[in-house]
Order: structure tokens, then C-alpha cells, then sequence
């Protein structure tokens, strides 16, 4: 049941492809694998065992795209990364539960993600590093000086300086650093790859957002230029049961992170909301002008909401602060490589796709069907998914806004496609070519029935468009779970 219009979706990309007088490599193999160059750059790709690479280079269409003359390493932790580098420099993104994406100029950028979305965009000559776990921290830098930015009970802080990069995060939901490198797993696997070219500096900072003290130091030690704020805590049931975790949270580490920014002088930030400030909407596809905040079903929403008036109100009082905020639907799925999933740290994930993908792998016994007596016709709610790749590349499409733009823009970011849990059943059984013992219970509090995103406004504004399919979606995120039986 498509209850959306999939205009503005399409699939350009070229599996294999390498155009121009560049030069493409991939490292991967397996099955799936895709790689594209253009230009005169060189790309490069690493991916795991049977899983799927991709590199690219000039050219349109492609999930990664690099372009000009320099070098891109891509590689993620538990969820998704896309890097996008050009010039001279070197750009490397890790993603860890969420999507990381990353985009460098001159630079060396790094990115690393929780649970949520990272983007990193650097510019100029300068370093960018945006880590996040919760609900994902985004950040950008442009220009010559280093971005830094952190999120929720994952943190995430980017600097640079000339060649380093530093990564601020609290590991609330990730592995913590390991040693011998002191790196969170999913961070050393970027590193690993970034070695393969040009090594940067890389400072890893495992501390709360929250720790305002702290925090200051890391923007003091690092001229930060641009901060992508998605870290958070994210589950819809869980911000129900610990209502005050959520407002602690989420709330005092945005608020802290502000401050700081502003006492520096950094004021430009992407930060990553949800589709669930629109509470039960009232029309679909829904835009960014429904209203939002009294009808919010559950406490994870209302941080987010409120998150967003405290970033409207610093913007309106402060003309020189530069905010946007892009208002997620249902990121699901993995890095194409198999190398960057959903790897929550307890090993009990509470979204639906990873749920699902530990009942295919045998993890988990049987699937839990949050309620099949809502008004939708199959019976169960029906959400706007969006592969994190395409996730990914729309934060570096909002960070090109950021730089360009103050004030304060909001974003939908989705598909426009309306898919019901027992059709995400289905998709994800085609993909791991099992049928998955499922089991309707009650429905979960927090839940609303249907949620579908209008995305005219990036589309016409940003420039972006999702063009990842369901089957994508499920696809990558199986290949993660088997390349990864126990995460990390
Ligand atoms: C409407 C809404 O608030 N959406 C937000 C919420 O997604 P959701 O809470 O919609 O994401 P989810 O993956 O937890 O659930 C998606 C759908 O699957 C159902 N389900 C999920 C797990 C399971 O074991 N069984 C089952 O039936 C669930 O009831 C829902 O209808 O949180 C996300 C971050 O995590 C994003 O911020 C979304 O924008």
C-alpha cells in the first residue's frame, strides 16, 4: 500500500562505473558491489567481505560522490556513512547505530555517529568531526577552521585545526574506546581506512554534552566552525517509561551545547528532530507547516519539539546564529558495505528493522507486532522509512544551507511513502529469504497510527531527493546483521 507519491524518488546510480580520466578503486567483493569515479579525482572505497563498496567520484546519481582532485575513505560503524570529499584532502566518516555523513574539501573531516545521524561537511583547509550517539549530533565545517559538534547522551565534538579532527562522544549506546588506540570500535574502523591514504590527526573526547565545563575546553582547544547536533536518547516507548532521562537529556545537553557555542562564537548548526513533532497528524503527506508540539504522543517527541523552540527563539534574538533543523521520518537500513548497521549496546534493539534482522539471525525468538487494530488496512501503523544513506546525504545538502543562510529552516526529511509493518515484515523477509515468527501484542504506548513526509521543501530548497528503494533498505541492513552477527 503506497499511500504516497514517489515523484522526486529515482534510482541513477551505476553499480560499477568509472568515467572520465579518473581513477576508481573498491575494495570489498563479494556480491553487490558498486563503485563509480568521475572526474580526475581518486576514490576509494573499503568494504567487508561479501558486502558491497562504493566509491564515486564525479558523475551523478550515486549514494557517495567525490569530486576534485583529492582522496575519499569511507567506512562506518553500526549504521551508515557517506562521505563526500573533494579537493586535495582527506574525508573519512563512521557512522556508528545511525548515519554519518561527511562531506570535506581541503581538509579532514571525520565523522562518527551513535545512534543517530552524523554529518560532518568540511570545507577549506580546516578539519570538521562530528560524533553522536542518542538521536544523532550533526555537524559541519567549512571554511579554514574546524567544526565541532555533539549530541545527547552521545556527544559528539568535531575539531580540527589544520589536519586533526576531534570526536566528542559519551558512548551512552555505542562500544566505549578501546584500547589499544583509545578509539570507539566503530571510530577505529574509520581510522584503519583513513590510514590507507593520508592519516589524520585524530582526538577522540568520551565525554557527556551535558558536561558543560568540558565541553568548553573542547571548543576551546579546537577552533570549531560549524556543530551538527544529533545525539540523543531516541526510543518512543522507552522516553514513555523514563520520561526523565528524556528531558535530562536530551534537553540539557542541546541547552549546554548552545551555550557554549555561542561564548565561542560558533553559531551555526544542523540539528536532527523528528517527524514525531507533528503528533497524530491531521493530513498527509505531511509538511513542514502542520502545526506542531500540544498533540505529541510520548516524552521523546516533546524534547525534540522543544529542542526546536530553543533553537528558533537563540536564532530570532541573535541574528548572526544560523540553524537548521531537519525533521527525520524512519531512517532504517545500513551502510551498503555491511560495515555500518544498527548495533545498539545493549544487544536488544527496540526500532523495527534491527528487530527484525535479530529474529532472522536467531537472536531474538519471535517478532513483536506493536498492534494490528489500528485504522490503516492491513491494521498496523504505517511509517515514512528512508534508508540512512539518503539520510545522510540530505545533512550535507542542509549543511550547504547552513553556511549559506541564517536564521533558523526547517526541514522534512523522507520519502513520501507510506510502508505498514506487516509490509516491512515482508520486504525484510525477501531480503533474508526467510519467513519470521511474528506475534501481535498490545500496542506500544507513545505509537501513532501513519506517519508520510512531504518532501517539497528540500526538495526545491536542498536540493535533495531520496532515491533508496525499500528492498535497498532491507538488503543493507541483513547484510549488516550477517557480517556482524554480534555487532561490535
Ligand atoms: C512517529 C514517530 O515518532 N517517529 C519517530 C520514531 O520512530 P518509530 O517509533 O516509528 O520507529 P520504530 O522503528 O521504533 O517503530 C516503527 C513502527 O514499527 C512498530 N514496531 C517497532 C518495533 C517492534 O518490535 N515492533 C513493532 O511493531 C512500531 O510500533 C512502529 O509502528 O523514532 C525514530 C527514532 O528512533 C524517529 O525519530 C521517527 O521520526
Amino acid at each position: 500500500m503506497n499511500d504516497g507519491d514517489r515523484k522526486g524518488v529515482e534510482r541513477k546510480g551505476v553499480n560499477v562505473k568509472n568515467g572520465d580520466d579518473g581513477v576508481s578503486v573498491m575494495s570489498g567483493g563479494g556480491d553487490g558491489v558498486s563503485m563509480k569515479n568521475g572526474g580526475d579525482g581518486v576514490s576509494v572505497m573499503n568494504g567487508g567481505d561479501d558486502g558491497v563498496s562504493v566509491i564515486s567520484g564525479g558523475g551523478d546519481g550515486v549514494s557517495m560522490k567525490n569530486g576534485g582532485d583529492g582522496v575519499s575513505v569511507m567506512s562506518g560503524g553500526d549504521g551508515v556513512s557517506v562521505m563526500s570529499g573533494g579537493g586535495d584532502g582527506v574525508s573519512m566518516k563512521n557512522g556508528g547505530d545511525g548515519v554519518s555523513v561527511m562531506s570535506g574539501g581541503d581538509g579532514v573531516s571525520v565523522m562518527s555517529g551513535g545512534d543517530g545521524v552524523s554529518v560532518m561537511s568540511g570545507g577549506g583547509d580546516g578539519v570538521s568531526v562530528i560524533s553522536g550517539g542518542g538521536d544523532g549530533v550533526s555537524m559541519k565545517n567549512g571554511g579554514d577552521g574546524v567544526s565541532v559538534m555533539s549530541g545527547g547522551d552521545g556527544v559528539s565534538v568535531m575539531s580540527g585545526g589544520g589536519d586533526g579532527v576531534v570526536v566528542v562522544d559519551n558512548c551512552i549506546n555505542a562500544k566505549p574506546p578501546q584500547p589499544p588506540s583509545h578509539l570507539p570500535p566503530s571510530l577505529e574502523r574509520v581510522r584503519k581506512l583513513v590510514a590507507t591514504s593520508t592519516p589524520p590527526s585524530l582526538h577522540f573526547y568520551h565525554l557527556s554534552l551535558q558536561d558543560r565545563q568540558q565541553l568548553r575546553m573542547v571548543f576551546d582547544k579546537h577552533c570549531v566552525k560549524v556543530v551538527i547536533h544529533f545525539a540523543g536518547l531516541k526510543a518512543v516507548g522507552e522516553s514513555v517509561k523514563r520520561p526523565l532521562d528524556y528531558y535530562a537529556n536530551n534537553l540539557t545537553s542541546t541547552i549546554t551545547l548552545l551555550q557554549v557555542m555561542n561564548e565561542v562564537g560558533c553559531r551555526v548548526l544542523v540539528f536532527s528532530s523528528s517527524s514525531t513533532v507533528y503528533g497524530p497528524a491531521t493530513y498527509f503527506p505531511t509538511d513542514e507547516d502542520h502545526p506542531t508540539g500540544p498533540a505529541i504522543t510520548n516524552p521523546y517527541g516533546r524534547t525534540k519539539y522543544f529542542c526546536e523552540q530553543v533553537m528558533k527563539d537563540v536564532a530570532a534574538q541573535d541574528k548572526r546564529w544560523s540553524v537548521v533543523v531537519l525533521r527525520y521520518f524512519n531512517p532504517v537500513g545500513a551502510h551498503s558495505s555491511g560495515l555500518l548497521g544498527d548495533d545498539p549496546v545493549t544487544g536488544r534493539p527496540v526500532n523495527l528493522l534491527p528487530s527484525l534482522a535479530h529474529v532472522a539471525a536467531g537472536r531474538k525468538k519471535v517478532f513483536h507486532i506493536f498492534g494490528e487494530d489500528w485504522d490503516t488496512p492491513d491494521g498496523t501503523c504505517i511509517r515514512d522509512f528512508m534508508h540512512v544513506m539518503d539520510l545522510a546525504e540530505g545533512h550535507v545538502a542542509a549543511l550547504e544551507h547552513a553556511h549559506t543562510h541564517t536564521g533558523a529552516s526547517v526541514f522534512n526529511l523522507g520519502r513520501g511513502e507510506g510502508v505498514s509493518v506487516r509490509q516491512m515484515i515482508q520486504a525484510f523477509e525477501r531480503a533474508c529469504g526467510c519467513s519470521l515468527p511474528c506475534e501481535v501484542v498490545c500496542r506500544r504506548a507513545g505509537d501513532v497510527r501513519r506517519t508520510t513526509c512531504s518532501g517539497d521543501r528540500a526538495k526545491a530548497v536542498l536540493g535533495w531527493r531520496p532515491y533508496r528503494t525499500l528492498d535497498d533498505m532491507c538488503r543493507d541492513s541483513w547484510l549488516f546483521q550477517v557480517n556482524n552477527p554480534h555487532g561490535y
